[in-house]
Parts: structure tokens; sequence; C-alpha cells
């Protein structure tokens, strides 16, 4: 473990440096780990573990997509492909790789492979923070550890193949065996993480919550939605709402900001739009805290872990998500960004040059 000063605060961080990949392959050699679940982290981990030479297996229900998914990564059935049942049994290392909701179903069957000595694997605090919801609660026999990657499970596999890395942070709820540390982090540089960060159970769901309906998402959707509406309604295009809006932040500004900090991206736009946005930045800080106060108090109480599994514990979750995201897609914002993506010069059909 590395210590890393992190502005002005001390953290103890896993790297790959300290930790190679040839020290978490030999840490896990005599065990097989069990992806529980194809959804969006279960192939984004299961391939870049198999692909960093561990042994793996995958267990999903037949017949679904994400099975079909499985055999199309190359996953043969019977081999290393098995049925949810069978890959928890054979697995010593279970990653339960469920949609939250889905966890709480299978909880029962999970539990009776739960034998002494094997690991369980979240990628979310969300199933044992909330117990008392989801009715989570490991056996004390066993290691539970958590590796949860900040992004998308097809970042995760994208990043892999670029050779790059998704940082993860990494949790021990339970060491039965004293090795979980060795063995969360082996599994967490396993998965192809870049840097590994240390929280509890609880940090990361609170934090993962709140993320998520935060900036990254929640936050993010409704500014620009907001944006656009208001250009549109003082007579703004759509080209130019949109541009203005979305396009330019994606393809230009954060690139910059994710390149080198938010000062640098102010550095290399105007002085006039620095001093606008110095200025209008605390104001928008201001406007939000109080919705970020009641959301982290959502997450807090448990009131988010109630909605969400009420939401998607119903037998139709998947239509109603899918309608709402359509809304969204069919929307003239989202509609007018499809032209736009299309319009990029990369995106463009190359015409060969006819001679005059
Ligand atoms: N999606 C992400 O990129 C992401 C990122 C970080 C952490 N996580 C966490 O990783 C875990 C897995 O999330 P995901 O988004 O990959 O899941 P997902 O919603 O894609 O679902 C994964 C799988 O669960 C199966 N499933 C759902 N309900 C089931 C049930 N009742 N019985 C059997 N199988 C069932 C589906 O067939 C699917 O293959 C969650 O804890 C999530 O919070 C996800
Ligand atoms: C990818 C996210 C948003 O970071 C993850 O937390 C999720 O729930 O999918
Ligand atoms: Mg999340
Ligand atoms: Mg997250």
């Amino acid at each position: 473990m590395a210590t890393i000063n992190f502005g002005g605060v001390d953290e103890t961080v896993a790297t790959r440096e300290e930790f190679p990949l040839s020290k978490a392959v030999e840490t896990l050699k005599n065990d097989t780990i069990a992806i529980i679940g194809y959804g969006v982290q279960g192939p984004g981990q299961a391939l870049n573990l198999r692909d960093n030479g561990f042994n793996v297996i995958v267990g999903q229900r037949k017949p679904s997509k994400s099975f079909d998914k499985a055999v199309a990564d190359g996953w043969e059935e019977g081999v290393n492909l098995f049925s949810i049942e069978e890959a928890l049994e054979r697995g010593t290392v279970i990653q339960y790789l469920l949609s939250d909701a889905g966890q709480i179903d299978l909880w029962p069957t999970v539990k009776k492979y739960l034998t002494t000595g094997k690991t369980l694997y979240f990628s979310h605090g969300f199933g044992v923070t909330y117990h008392e919801q989801t009715g989570i609660v490991p056996p004390k026999d066993i290691d539970v550890v958590l590796v949860a990657p900040k992004g998308s499970g097809t970042s995760l596999r994208r990043m892999f193949v670029e050779g790059k890395g998704l940082n993860s942070s990494y949790a021990i709820y339970q060491d039965a065996t004293g090795k979980a540390k060795e063995r969360v982090v082996a599994l967490g540089i396993g998965i192809g993480s870049g840097y590994l960060f240390e929280t509890t159970f609880e940090k990361e769901v609170y934090s993962d919550l709140t993320g998520e309906r935060g900036v990254l998402m929640g936050a993010l959707a409704g500014v620009m939605e907001a944006q656009y509406e208001l250009l549109r309604r003082k007579g703004h295009s759509p080209s130019e709402a949109f541009n203005e809006t979305v396009e330019e932040l994606t393809q230009s500004l954060i690139r910059l900001v994710a390149e080198n900090g938010m000062d640098w991206m102010y550095a290399n736009c105007s002085t006039t739009a620095q001093r606008g946005a110095l200025d209008w930045k605390d104001k928008f800080k201001a406007a939000v805290e109080p919705v970020y106060e009641e959301l982290y108090e959502s997450v807090a109480s448990g009131n988010e872990a109630k909605i969400t599994i009420e939401a998607n514990s119903k037998p139709d979750y998947r239509e109603k998500l899918e309608e709402e995201l359509s809304v969204i897609h069919e929307s003239e914002m989202w509609k007018t960004g499809a032209v736009v993506r299309q319009l990029r010069p990369e995106n463009q059909p190359v015409k060969e040059e006819t001679e005059a």
C-alpha cells in the first residue's frame, strides 16, 4: 500500500506499482472467481479478470439476453459458463453482480453456497448497508469485501482494452480468513482498476448514490435541460442551444478538465468567459447546496434505497425505465444531439474527390 497526499490529506491507497498484477494472480492462484450476473459490471469485470490470467467462471440465468451476451463474449456453457447455482457451488470467490434489486431476490439461494472460508464480493455497499430493507446479512465465517469501480462497466472494459484503468474503491466488511485485505486488493487490481482507495460499505453507498443522483447523472441532465430550454424559449435555434449546452462541453471543455483540472480549462477560455464563470459559479453552488443537503439526507435515511427497491422490484420495471429513457431520447434536445453527432467530421462518410 502507498501513502499518497491528495490535496493536503494523506490517504493509503493501492496502486499497480506496489501491488503488481503478478502478485494479484499469485494471491488468488487457488481460487475460482464466480461472476454472478452478466449485465453491465459482470462483463467488464469477468473479461478483464480472464484476460489478466485469473480462473473465472460466469453464472447467469438462462434464457436471457445476458446469457446470450456471455456466449457472444466467448464464455462456453459447461466449461466456464454455468447456471447461477452451479457457479455458486464452484466459486471460492463469489462476485455478486446482479442488479441491486435482483440481489435481494436471489439472496436465499446465494446464502446456501457461502460455505466457510469463501469470499463474498460486491461492487456496491447497497445490499449490506441497507440490510434491514434487503435482508442481505452474510454468514460470519466468510470474508465480505467490495470493489466498486467508479464508472460504468462498459468503460471499465473499454479502458482496459485501451491499456488504461478506471479507479475503484475497496472495503472490507468482514475478515474471517485474516487475508481479506490482500484478497480484495488482488481482485481490484485483477478487474483492471487504476488506483484503489479505501472506504467502508456505508461510505461507498452514500457517496455513490449521491454522485449518480447529483453531478454525474441527475444534476447533469437537469442543468443541461434547464439551459437548453431557456435558450430555446429566448429564440435560439436547436443547433445553437445544443452546441452551447452539450456539444461544446463533451467535445472541448470537459476534456480540458479531465486533462489538467478546472483552472486549466478556465485558462484556455477567454478572459470574458473566465470573469463570468467565476462570478456565476458561486451562484449556482448556492442554488444547489440545499438540494444536495436534501439528497444526502434521503440517501442516509434509507429513503433512496426504499424508492429504488420498490421501483426495481416491480415485474415491469425494465419497461418503465425504458419508457422514461425514451422520453429523453425523443425530446427535441436529444434528437438535435443525434443529428449533431452525425455531423461530426469523423462520422461523415468519406467522399472520393473527383477530378475536375
Ligand atoms: N452498471 C455499472 O456500471 C455499475 C457501476 C458500479 C457499480 N455497479 C454495481 O454493480 C452491481 C451490478 O450492477 P449492474 O448494473 O451490472 O447490474 P444489471 O442491472 O446490469 O444486472 C445484472 C444482471 O442481473 C441479472 N438479474 C437481475 N435480476 C435478477 C434476478 N432476480 N435473478 C437472477 N438474475 C437477475 C440480469 O440478468 C443481469 O444479467 C450492482 O451492485 C451495481 O450497483 C454497477
Ligand atoms: C456508473 C455509476 C453511476 O457510477 C454506478 O454507480 C451505477 O450505479 O451504475
Ligand atoms: Mg451506483
Ligand atoms: Mg458509481
